[in-house]
């Protein structure tokens, strides 16, 4: 027999699993038909045919640039590339031990205080402290890993594209074509992928009126857990744990019999596979015939094809985002705040969409505790 309270208890949508929660105009992830679009635009052909630039362009502005466009925007982007003394200081004094996805955090919140205009959020003042935090944030990123590794730092280059000029600030030189086209592929993959739970974090903080550097500090908290971007990391240190691919299989059985996740497997959205996944490991595939490392690939096969056997659960982009980082020669610990570099576009995006047409995310619960009482007398 259903009871009253069952009949009036409303439906839990646990993780907010199903719900539609707004409109955007940003992106499009349609898991029947495997797509995602930026601003109507294919995925796979955006990472084919442009440059990270030219998307980020996209997800801010609706349109693709014209030339003039582009050499306008390239050119403001470059001259916001250089991180100043004050924050160079505060780079240096985080401690080492720290996660640098802690850098990049605390760094977004730094250059929030010291912006005389912190709390101006009007669209032209949104879009200039986006296009700041997108310009700055390799040099952080490639500096912190350089000191990590007892180098010294990088000056940005106003010669370089924004990938060319990341992959020489981390390693001191503009490695192969091959390896830029994948890292550049990558980034233009993890740019926007509409309300997952980072996006959606930066959305709420929006939605209470708060300034631009919060939402994307608390968008960056979320992205570091190992169920969202912390995945690519995770995944790499699966692959190195498990070092051989005759020994992946084992290595499965062992996780899925201990009911533990796979990183890099599953998605909240994609139950037939991440749209994405294709396009990065072909990048991934280009980067091991470079670097004639085919281990990572096997493993990668292995392990795919054992996942789809027993569970039937597929990849997504942060499996073959990893290894192709790996051997792209970047610290795994850096994997996460590269995702944050490209991330930035689309947060920001949606930050200045919810900013647009405001209302405050409040969702209701219901309560599970102890029945009302008296205090004891
Ligand atoms: C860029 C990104 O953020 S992509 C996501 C990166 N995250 C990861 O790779 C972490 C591993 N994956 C996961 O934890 C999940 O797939 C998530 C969190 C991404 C999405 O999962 P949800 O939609 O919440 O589904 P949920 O976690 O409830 O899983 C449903 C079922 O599939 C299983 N499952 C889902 N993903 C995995 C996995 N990676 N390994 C093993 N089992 C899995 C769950 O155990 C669960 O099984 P059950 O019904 O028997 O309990
Ligand atoms: O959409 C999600 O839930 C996670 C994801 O793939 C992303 O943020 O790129």
């Amino acid at each position: 027999m259903t009871t009253a309270a069952a009949v009036d208890a409303p439906k839990i949508h646990k993780g907010l699993a199903g719900v539609v929660v707004d409109t955007t105009a940003i992106s499009k992830v349609v898991p029947e038909t495997n797509s995602l679009t930026y601003r109507g635009y294919a995925v796979q052909d955006l990472a084919a045919q442009c440059s990270f630039e030219q998307v980020a362009y996209l997800l801010w502005h609706g349109e693709l640039p014209t030339e003039a466009e582009l050499a306008r925007f390239t050119e403001h982007e470059r001259a916001n590339r250089r991180t100043d003394r004050s924050t160079q200081l505060l780079l240096q004094r985080i401690p080492e031990s720290c996660h640098p996805m802690d850098v990049v955090r605390t760094a977004i919140s730094y250059l929030g205080s010291e912006d005389p205009d912190e709390d101006l959020s009007t669209p032209t003042a949104n879009y200039e402290k986006s296009s700041r935090m997108f310009a700055v944030l390799p040099t952080i990123v490639a500096a912190d890993m350089r000191r990590r590794r007892g180098q010294d730092p990088i000056a940005p280059s106003l010669e370089l594209g924004y990938a060319e000029n990341f992959l020489n600030m981390c390693f001191g030189e503009v490695p192969d074509p091959v390896i830029v086209r994948a890292f550049e592929k990558s980034m233009v993959l993890y740019a926007e992928h509409s309300f997952n739970a980072s996006t959606f974090a930066a959305r709420v903080v929006t939605s209470t009126q708060s300034d631009i550097y919060s939402a994307v500090t608390a968008a960056i908290g979320a992205l570091k857990g190992s169920l969202h971007g912390g995945a690519n990391e995770a995944v790499m240190y699966d692959m190195i744990e498990i070092d051989r691919p005759e020994r992946a299989i084992d290595w499965l059985d062992a996780k899925l019999d201990a009911k533990e996740k796979v990183m890099g497997f599953g998605h909240r959205v994609y139950k037939r596979g991440d749209s994405r996944v294709p396009t990065m490991q072909q990048a991934l595939i280009e980067v091991a015939e470079l670097t004639g490392e085919n281990r990572w690939c096997e493993i990668y096969s292995e392990l795919e094809s054992a996942m789809a056997e027993r569970t039937g659960i597929k990849p997504n982009l942060d499996f073959p985002t990893g290894p192709a980082y790996h051997m792209m020669g970047f610290d795994i610990a850096s994997f996460t705040p590269i995702f944050v570099m490209s991330r930035i576009t689309g947060w920001t995006a949606h930050i200045m969409e919810q900013a647009a047409s405001n209302a405050l995310i409040r969702p209701l619960s219901q309560y599970s505790g102890t029945p009302q009482r008296s205090l004891p007398v």
